[in-house]
């Protein structure tokens, strides 16, 4: 199967969910992730504002604060296609709607959270196999974001979430693509390091 038909197939998956599974399998998640080791400490948490069958971050991003985490969230990179700049995220946050009619915060320098600050980044995700390969929306955006990290050679946890439903054992790979640290679903946790 083409990496288009996998994207579409999956797509559906994640679209079939009702809205009641998509919130507790939103609340499963978070209680994963919460009780994490990586998390019993105040982290710098890159994550998400869900859109559309996204395994939604409305609460988790919430209980990340009040458990006294950083939050940024993605913002479109103004002039390097392709990539992304991540936003701090706060009560005060004014938001934009980005090209994909996903809500960003407002591009202001003082709330860009280098990369390199970065501990933990949330990624969202179509499918995901055995080995921590990922099928994104194609764009190829956390593909960018996280050979910086990989070149780099700070700390940083890369964790896709997403339903049981978008795992696939096997994931064709590009040259490009940089596998996850961790996925987590509501029935588990996945970790594909060492
Ligand atoms: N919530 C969320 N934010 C995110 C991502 C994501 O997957 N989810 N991204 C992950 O990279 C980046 C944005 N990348 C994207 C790349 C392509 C499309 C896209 O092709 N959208 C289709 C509509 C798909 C649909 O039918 O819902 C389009 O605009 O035609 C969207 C986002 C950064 N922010
Ligand atoms: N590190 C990179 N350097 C240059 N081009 C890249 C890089 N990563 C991805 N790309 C380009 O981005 C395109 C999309 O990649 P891919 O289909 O793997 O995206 P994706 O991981 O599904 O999307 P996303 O990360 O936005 O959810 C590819 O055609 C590739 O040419």
């Amino acid at each position: 199967m083409s990496q288009q038909q996998l994207r579409q197939q999956y797509f559906n998956a994640r679209a079939s969910q009702t809205n009641a599974q998509r919130q507790l399998a939103a609340q499963q998640v978070s209680e994963h992730l919460l009780a994490l080791p990586e998390l019993q400490v105040p982290r710098t948490i890159a994550s998400y504002y869900s859109v559309k069958a996204e395994l939604p971050t409305a609460v988790l991003n919430e209980q990340l604060q009040h458990h006294g985490h950083q939050i940024s969230l993605p913002v479109l990179h103004p002039f390097r296609r392709g990539h992304l700049l991540f936003l701090k995220l706060h009560s005060q946050t004014r938001w934009n709607t980005n090209q994909f009619g996903i809500p960003e915060p407002q591009l202001n320098v003082q709330e860009v959270v280098p990369i390199q600050q970065l501990e933990i980044i949330l990624v969202p995700l179509v499918a995901f196999d055995a080995q921590g390969n990922r099928l994104g929306m194609g764009g190829g955006y956390y593909d960018r974001t996280l050979q910086h990290w990989y070149q780099g050679r700070h700390q940083l946890l890369p964790i896709g979430l997403a339903y049981d439903q978008q795992f696939i054992d096997h994931l064709p790979t590009q040259p490009w693509d940089i596998p996850l640290a961790m996925v987590i679903t509501p029935s588990k946790v996945w970790d594909f390091r060492q």
